[in-house]
């Protein structure tokens, strides 16, 4: 089933060169994090170029729920008038956070030291995912929750009304543990500190400075050491968000497969907190290059230049570089099986509890469409097939998963056979645009049914 209605069948073909310009829509955690950031501000925030994706847009939502202003002026603009931080009022309803780890995360975090109480619940994807990796936390402050069993959704947190600051060392890589307990230590006096072994996504950390927030970064034996000061007033801000390097990955990988391509995508985020993709595809031999290399709003962008590569050699991905690539696995291993050689994927146990369990999910497909993978609990490792000798001509199950799904279209524009996957309906979770992006560089993809 999709995310929202009855399953949207897809399939995708051998496909002639790919050329052309991608526009990719914003970057999903940077939208998120503006829009919640945003409500906790005093004042009038505006935002450029936010994801329009379903994601983002339900956490739009739970903003409203909690008392902020959020409007859509067009064209990718936004307005969100914030209540301040320890301003949020008690929603009237269930928060529902659909597909999204981060939105339900983040948010559980920005609310849980005001005292007023929340519901959250989510898809069949999102009220299967562990959330006592963000409650154990959260329960430091003092902040109480009652889930599921497993600690699942649907859940309900009671802010603490007299939190107290914490002091958390992550078990896990996540950058969403470290988002919510950050969120959380705005509302509380004192310093909250932050500590994590291998360095996550830092778009919270790099946002909440542009608010205004006391914040600082070390990095000590121990990891990096991220202190908080609590109860600043955050400065509403103009954010121009960069476009996403997870969605720039699916029409980079599609070019660097499909026979001939050449495709610009232009003002990516190259943040090196997510950009390893990049730097695998180049280790394993890609002609993916970086034209116009610049710094734009603090973090660095360029034009990613990508070229049909038939010369891929399957590599060891090094384990220190998973968190900057978390989200790309998928598509990787696509590319991966259009190489020469194996490619060993190791240290990446979080990706069995995404949206949906990755590792399983690629291998299924994988092996359905004749490529041959190992698989243990924390690593698998594909073997590539070379170029053009992928056989495809399997449908593939998406398991509510956005980036399953469009990780296997991709496959198809350079596969043997074409590949169906039985539901691209969640791909609007993160990149609405997906199909008339990649159609308007020559790809054949498109729902079954047409
Ligand atoms: O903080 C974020 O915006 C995200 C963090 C990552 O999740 P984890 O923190 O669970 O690794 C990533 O998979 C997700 O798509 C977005
Ligand atoms: C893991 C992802 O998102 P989330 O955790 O926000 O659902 C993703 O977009 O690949």
């Amino acid at each position: 089933m999709s995310a929202h209605g009855a399953p949207i069948p897809m399939t995708s073909r051998k496909s002639g060169p790919l050329k052309g310009e991608a526009h990719v829509p914003g970057d999903k955690s940077i939208s998120h994090r503006s829009l919640i950031l945003g409500a906790m501000a005093v004042g009038e925030t505006r935002i450029t170029g936010l994801l329009e994706g379903q994601d983002v847009l339900d956490t739009g939502k739970a903003m409203r729920a909690f008392g902020a202003e959020v409007e859509d002026l067009g064209g990718g603009n936004w307005r969100v008038q914030g209540v301040g931080v320890g301003g949020f009022a008690e929603p009237e309803n269930v928060i529902d956070c659909g597909n999204s780890g981060t939105g339900v995360r983040l948010i559980m975090g920005a609310m849980a030291t005001t005292p007023i109480t929340a519901t959250f619940t989510g898809d069949a994807s999102l009220n299967s995912r562990p959330m006592a990796r963000v409650t154990d936390p959260l329960a430091l402050f003092g902040t109480k929750s009652v889930g599921r069993s497993g600690g699942r959704l649907p859940m309900t947190i009671v802010g603490a009304a007299d939190p107290v600051p914490v002091r958390y060392a992550t078990p896990v890589p996540s950058a969403q543990v470290k988002s919510a307990v950050l969120l959380a230590g705005l509302n509380a006096p004192g310093k909250t500190v932050v500590i994590e072994k291998e360095a996550t996504r830092d778009h919270t950390e790099r946002m909440l400075a542009g608010f205004g927030a006391e914040i600082t970064t070390e990095l000590t034996d121990e990891g990096r050491v991220i202190t908080l000061t609590g109860q600043p007033e955050l400065k509403p801000q103009d954010i121009v968000v960069p476009r996403d390097p997870s969605s720039a990955a699916f029409p980079v990988c599609a070019a660097l497969i499909t026979e001939g391509s050449d495709v610009l995508v232009p003002n990516i985020g190259l943040n090196p907190t997510r950009a390893g993709l990049f730097t695998t595809l180049r280790d394993m031999g890609a002609n993916l290059t970086y034209e116009n290399a610049r710094e734009e709003g603090g973090e660095p962008v360029a034009d990613l230049r990508a070229r049909y590569s038939p010369d891929m050699k399957g590599i060891e991905v090094p384990e220190d570089r998973a968190a900057s690539m978390i989200d790309e696995y998928p598509v990787l291993s696509v590319v991966a099986s259009f190489a020469t050689g194996r490619t060993m994927m190791a240290g990446v146990k979080e990706l069995r509890v995404k949206e949906s369990d990755r590792i399983s999910a690629m291998v299924a497909g994988l092996v359905a469409n004749g490529v041959q993978v190992e698989e243990g609990e924390d690593w698998y490792a594909v073997d590539g097939k070379g170029p053009g000798s992928v056989p495809g001509g399997a449908e593939v199950q998406s398991h509510l998963d956005h980036r399953i799904a469009m990780a296997f279209l991709v496959m198809g524009l350079g596969a043997e056979n074409p590949v169906r996957v039985d539901d691209g309906g969640p791909i609007a979770t993160s990149f609405p645009i997906f199909e008339p992006l990649m159609t308007g560089l020559g790809a054949q993809v498109h729902r079954s049914n047409r």
